[in-house]
């Protein structure tokens, strides 16, 4: 049609590179987020075409690292870039919720959660923490014993959603004292993929096709799960302030659904409580499984990272949210982890806020979207040395040689930028600016318990047949389709 055909030729972004079709219209970009196939292929594009690439008529994707100074910081005198409205999908009861909120809200918000996510919040929630990880450790022993193999995803989301749910709805899900996961949890995953799916329906105006595409069996938690939270919200509303969760301050200042404007809403308490329990342990539940594969993968790897830890601590109760920030080999592994396979492979697209924009030298039309590639920007040679290998060393702060020319900020798995809110007051040390990932210093603790606690008590090894290459070859709707990972526990002690 005419438009493919101004898209080529007229188009401001006509000179970036990309494949032709890909350049005409967006219907190879729906194609593969539809199959859930996107992040591979958008990867393989820039190895083909280089470091921003043409993925739609009107969508640029980057892995520039001085994209993330360009895009997303503010400094003094520049905006970041703003989140396209149109992509951010509204929740059921039309109020706002922290991802999709205009300026004003989202700065309200994130001063209401100052406190839950300073060093001082993380204090008072690390009691909640250590029962859930020492719980864990119990569950993990019974099956030791037994000589049982276990799936690490599966017990991992148990345990992140029961801390979760317990700092964000005040309620636990109780999977690990059920030793079952909650009905919830797959509800929860599974809304995600609906969604994604849903937005690509929507865009070609059949929205009708959902039920179709969505299970009814997943509608129906769907349904039942957003009544459920709503409950949940009211329940913890009525308990008051000083449960050492999330709510705390935020509750003080909310008197009276919130009539002096300051605080939250029940509605908006609820939207952001439900972005809470998903942003907060998906994602940690993928590096954390991430991880564990990369070290039954390299087994030098693992010894390495299990001297750290037994040699760090005398006992049990030495290692506690705090104590493990310590441990350096640790913390590489981890962002290892998250180069080789970052939990958040797409943030969400920035375009420039008044005008066109400037990125990296390139000047960006208003109304074009960025979407930084975050399996790209990992891949990359001239950033990474040998990027295919899982090398934890490479984060030390003294990195082997021929690690030391690395472009390390370029990794920047929690993204850059607060959206123009007030910086937020946290305690360990930030790599650029601040971060969009108001959860940063939480899930570092909670993941580097975990860790710790795991491989303090046990050996691990991959189940009968091995974990094998393709545990990584995972579909993705905007989060990762994750397999099961089977591991044979021993208990150390015994
Ligand atoms: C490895 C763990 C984690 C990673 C890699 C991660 C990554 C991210 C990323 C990339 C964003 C920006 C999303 C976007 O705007 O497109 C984000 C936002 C957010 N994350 Fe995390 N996250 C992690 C853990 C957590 C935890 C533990 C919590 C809290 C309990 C949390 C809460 C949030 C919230 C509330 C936002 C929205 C912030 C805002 O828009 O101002 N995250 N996270």
């Amino acid at each position: 049609s005419s438009h493919a055909f101004y898209n080529i030729f007229f188009h401001p972004l006509r000179s970036i590179p990309g494949p032709l079709l890909w350049r005409m219209t967006k219907v190879p970009y729906d194609y593969y987020l539809f199959t859930g196939n996107l992040i591979p292929k958008i990867a393989e594009l820039h190895r083909q075409y280089g470091p921003i690439v043409r993925t739609a008529p009107n969508d640029l994707s980057c892995t520039e690292a001085e994209a993330w100074e360009d895009v997303f910081a503010h400094h003094q005198g520049k905006a970041e870039w703003q989140k396209n409205p149109a992509r951010q999908s509204n929740p059921p009861n039309g109020m706002p919720n922290i991802l999709g909120a205009d300026r004003e809200n989202h700065a309200r918000y994130r001063r209401l959660l100052a406190h839950a996510f300073s060093e001082k919040g993380l204090q008072e929630q690390r009691g909640t923490i250590s029962h859930y990880v020492d719980l864990l450790i119990d569950r993990l022993r019974e099956r030791a014993r037994r000589g049982e193999s276990t799936d690490m995803v599966e017990w991992y989301n148990m345990t992140l959603f029961d801390v979760i749910g317990d700092l964000a709805f005040g309620a636990s899900f109780n999977s690990l004292q059920d030793r079952k996961q909650h009905e919830w949890i797959p509800a929860i995953l599974g809304n995600v993929q609906s969604v994604v799916v849903a937005s690509v329906f929507r865009e070609y105006g059949m929205p009708w096709l959902n039920r179709w595409a969505v299970p009814r069996r997943m509608q129906q938690l769907r349904v039942r799960n957003f009544m459920y939270a709503k409950q949940k919200v009211v329940e913890r509303a009525e308990l008051g302030a000083a449960r050492g969760d999330f709510w705390d301050r935020i509750l003080i200042k909310s008197v009276d659904d919130n009539a002096g404007g300051e605080g939250m809403n029940q509605g908006e308490m609820l939207n952001n409580a439900s972005v809470l329990v998903l942003g907060g342990s998906e994602t940690s539940v993928t590096t954390l499984s991430g991880l564990t594969y990369f070290l039954l993968q390299n087994p030098e790897k693992m010894a390495m990272l299990v001297k750290e830890i037994r040699s760090s601590f005398k006992s049990d109760d030495e290692i506690d949210a705090f104590s493990v920030a310590r441990l350096t080999y640790l913390s590489g592994a981890l962002e290892e982890t998250m180069r080789l396979y970052p939990p958040v492979p797409f943030p969400a697209a920035r375009m420039p806020s008044q005008g066109e924009g400037t990125m990296c030298g390139l000047s960006v039309p208003e109304g074009v979207s960025v979407q930084m590639s975050q399996v790209g920007i990992g891949q990359r040679p001239d950033y990474f040395h040998l990027p295919e290998q899982f090398v934890p060393e490479r984060w030390l702060d003294e990195p082997p040689p021929e690690f030391a020319g690395d472009n390390r900020s370029a990794l920047q798995p929690f993204v850059v930028g607060t959206r123009n809110a007030s910086r937020p007051r946290i305690g360990i040390e930030i790599r650029l600016t601040d971060m969009q990932c108001i959860g940063r210093n939480l899930a570092y603790a909670e993941m580097r318990l975990i860790v710790a606690k795991l491989l303090w008590h046990f050996d691990l090894e991959a189940a009968a047949g091995g974990v094998g290459d393709a545990w990584l070859q995972q579909k993705a709707w905007g989060l990762w389709s994750k397999k099961p990972l089977y591991v044979r526990l021993k208990d150390v002690a015994s």
